[in-house]
């Protein structure tokens, strides 16, 4: 079998690795660790630590949460990512509303945070993941600019920034478009799945 169907036959057939003993099929809305499902990804939760732009520990859990959905396309960009020795970084994923207003209170600057008070924003949707790559050993692949660094150096435009980071970035662009991702312009780790799921937080 080829091995792009023997990837698909894998993911059709894919359980809830925490409930492995029921068997139950995992329901495309259902909140998931992706380092489950996704052992070779690189998970720094920065809102889960005090190096994030508020300087201070907003999440409780270091879990990095996504609906199953998107984990299963998550998936199928890390297996094009080791064929080329790359690994995904994970900087956030799922963040609950409560967590959404405290950036906000920090950068009340919807062109850099979603603002709480209109919609359940993309992040609290758990289709949406800010994400960078490393090499195998971790060793960080060069990038237009740090995470959330709120400046024009982050935008989709690609300008101003050194040939090998544009590069880069529009390498994981065109994989993450490929898998059914779409990146919003102000911030180049920022992506979206392009499908909605009915959310199950566990
Ligand atoms: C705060 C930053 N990491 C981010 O995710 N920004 C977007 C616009 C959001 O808040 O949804
Ligand atoms: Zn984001």
């Amino acid at each position: 079998m080829p091995q792009a169907a023997a990837n698909d036959t894998k993911l059709k057939n894919m359980y809830n690795t925490k409930n492995d003993n029921t068997k139950l099929p995992v329901p495309d809305g259902q909140l998931v660790r992706i380092s489950d499902y996704i052992p070779q990804a690189v998970i720094d939760l920065r809102y889960a630590t005090e190096n994030n732009f508020t300087g201070k520990r907003i999440y409780s859990s270091s879990e990095a949460l996504l609906c199953f959905g998107t984990v299963k396309k998550l998936i199928k960009v890390q297996q094009e990512l080791d064929a080329m020795g790359l690994r995904i970084v994970v900087w956030d994923a799922y963040r609950p509303m409560e967590a959404q207003f405290r950036l906000w209170e920090v950068c009340p600057d919807p062109t850099f945070v979603a603002d709480p008070r209109r919609e359940i924003t993309a992040h609290a949707r758990g289709n949406t993941v800010d994400i960078s790559l490393t090499g195998a050993d971790g060793t960080p692949v060069e990038m237009p600019s740090e995470f959330d660094d709120f400046s024009s150096r982050a935008d989709r435009s690609y300008t101003n920034i050194p040939e090998n980071a544009r590069e880069n970035a529009l390498m994981l662009e065109k994989l993450m478009e490929k898998f059914g991702f779409t990146g919003y312009f102000n911030e180049w780790w920022h992506y979206s799945d392009n499908e909605e799921y009915d959310i199950i937080v566990r």
